[in-house]
């Protein structure tokens, strides 16, 4: 579904932060980015959903190249992206359910209560309808922005350090939320630093492990 051939990248123009990047991302595959503080993870993740574009090489997102998509194409191919961002990104004084609701709303649809309702009790959050994101606990508003990213179905899931503010009982908790998924067909990409959460993954899932290190896309041995 995400497929890239020496792909780089670099901010304005400027000395690549990513390069020479290859990797062939399959239906249903379940894929962790770990990789040091600054190394590129949340930028290599902003090129999978073309929100950012690659300086140089080839990529192409459900058969299409990126480089060659219309303003259309481009928002055809986030409906079929989930992201959940690393600050979660909610509209503060919209209700949770409206904030679930809003990529359907953004994408001209019917708002569909009865997914948001089904949503909302998958995450446990069915209580927390009503309230504002910022009376959320980190780990509810994680959960409410997992919520958020697949109410339009899509078939790439990207998550990025969704558990880096939580304790272990709560990202254990988003993590099999994430692996049902996944089990259910849909691919997962989860960029992360924490080792001890991918080799507890590990055991309910067969991950792969990618590293950024040196600019460079590797795939993690078995060390982890
Ligand atoms: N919009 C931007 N313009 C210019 N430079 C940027 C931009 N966004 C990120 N960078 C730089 O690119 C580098 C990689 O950032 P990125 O956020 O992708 O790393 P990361 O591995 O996700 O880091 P962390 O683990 O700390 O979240 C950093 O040096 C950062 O300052």
């Amino acid at each position: 579904m995400i497929e890239m051939h020496n792909l780089s990248f670099g901010y304005s123009g400027g000395e690549p932060l990513l390069a020479d990047m290859s990797l062939s991302l399959q239906p249903g595959s379940f894929h962790f980015l770990t990789g040091p503080s600054g190394s590129g993870k949340t930028t290599f993740l902003r090129l999978c959903y073309a929100d950012l574009l690659p300086s140089a090489g080839r990529m192409t997102a459900f058969g299409q190249d990126v480089t060659s998509l219309s303003r259309d194409g481009i928002a055809a191919l986030r409906r079929r992206v989930g992201v959940v961002h690393q600050d979660t990104q909610f509209l503060d004084h919209l209700p949770v359910a409206e904030n679930i609701a809003l990529p359907q709303i953004v994408a001209g649809q019917s708002v569909d209560m009865q997914s948001i309702s089904d949503l909302l009790s998958w995450v446990q959050l069915t209580q927390h309808s009503r309230s504002l994101p910022p009376s959320l606990s980190g780990g509810e508003r994680q959960r409410a922005a997992l919520a958020r990213a697949v109410i339009m179905s899509p078939d790439l899931i990207i998550a990025d350090e969704p558990t880096g503010n939580l304790d272990w009982d709560m990202s254990m908790r988003l993590l099999d939320l994430l692996v049902g998924l996944n089990h259910s067909g849909k691919s997962v990409l989860f960029a992360t630093h924490d080792l001890n959460l991918i080799r507890a993954a590990k055991q309910h899932v067969q991950a792969r492990v990618l590293r950024i290190a040196g600019k460079r896309l590797q795939l993690a041995g078995a060390d982890l």
